[in-house]
């Protein structure tokens, strides 16, 4: 975190959110939080506790029947302003999701356009976002991306079958970097890969977050993973946040009895196998 300029990059107040319909479901209930700039914040909870919805709910993402029943989100942007999400609609809404905060998803690396190759994909985004870029400005950067999550820069003339789903779920962060926003939300980014690809891809986002210095929410349920990653971690149940601390904090002295039956229910937090997170970069006190 920046210590000139310590305030949060992203402020949700009071924040509920209901699927409406003949029984409505409360799914989010007046959540409270505040992002701090470059921080990365672990969002856990079981299947259904409204995590997902929640980072709809931040990026103004929902559709019907679900619907913001109350409370703010607001972006303070790192040029001084700040700005209302709830209000932004249209153009300047698109516009903002790319620039600002942007998203990955579990499915995500299945989203890519599978007749279109990478290069056409990436450059969409400058094109778009970025008109008065100039074409080798774009080439250029687009290699660059690719090279910054682990990919060789020439994997730009692939098509999305010729890449590993790893490197397709890398080719969707680089994307949902492009444009540098100062907010990534992580939806089980990596849920669909194996362990070690999983490891490498995490590795590489702490990596980018403290070279570029953006803001993290991620998203799992996988509450040993995020202990290892996470400055600090919010547990979610019944579209509420029941806990609120640093990693450590949570590890070691969880304030909330749900929590502690949660880091319970990891065999590898007990015994040998937990080492891993306590030698984690989040837990040797840095943080
Ligand atoms: N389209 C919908 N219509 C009605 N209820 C919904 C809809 N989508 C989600 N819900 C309900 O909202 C609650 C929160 O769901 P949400 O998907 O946000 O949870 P989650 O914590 O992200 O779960 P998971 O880890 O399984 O993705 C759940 O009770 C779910 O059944």
């Amino acid at each position: 975190m920046n210590a000139l300029d310590p305030g949060p990059v992203l402020s949700i107040e009071n924040l509920s959110i209901d699927y409406e319909g003949e029984t409505t479901v409360h799914a989010v209930k007046n959540v409270s939080l505040a992002l701090g700039r470059g921080e990365i914040l672990g969002l856990a909870g079981e299947s259904g506790c409204g995590k997902t919805t929640l980072a709809y709910g931040i990026n103004k993402l929902l559709k019907p029947p679900a619907r913001i029943v109350n409370g703010h989100v607001t972006f303070h942007d790192k040029g001084g302003s700040d700005i209302a999400i709830s209000d932004l609609n249209g153009e300047p809404l698109r516009a903002f999701r790319w620039d600002k905060i942007s998203m990955v998803f579990q499915g995500a690396m299945n989203s890519l356009n599978p007749v279109l190759n990478i290069q056409a994909q990436l450059e969409d985004i400058f094109t778009t976002h970025r008109p008065d870029m100039g074409k080798a400005e774009r080439r250029q950067i687009c290699g660059d991306l690719l090279e910054r999550v682990g990919v060789n820069r020439n994997r730009v003339r692939s098509f999305p079958h010729e890449l590993s789903g790893g490197m397709r779920q890398r080719v969707m962060i680089a994307m949902a970097m492009a444009l540098e926003p100062q907010i990534m939300i992580m939806d089980e980014p990596t849920t669909a890969l194996d362990v070690v690809v999983q490891r490498e891809i995490l590795r590489e986002i702490t990596r980018l977050r403290a070279e570029l210095g953006f803001a993290v929410i991620f998203i799992t349920h996988d509450l040993p993973l995020l202990l290892e990653i996470s400055d600090r971690i919010a547990v979610m149940r019944g579209g509420e946040i029941v806990e609120l601390g640093d990693a450590r904090q949570v590890y070691t002295n969880p304030s909330h009895a749900y929590t502690r039956t949660l880091l319970d229910s990891f065999p590898s937090l007990t015994g040998e196998r937990g080492d891993f997170i306590r030698h984690g970069r989040a837990l040797e006190g840095s943080a």
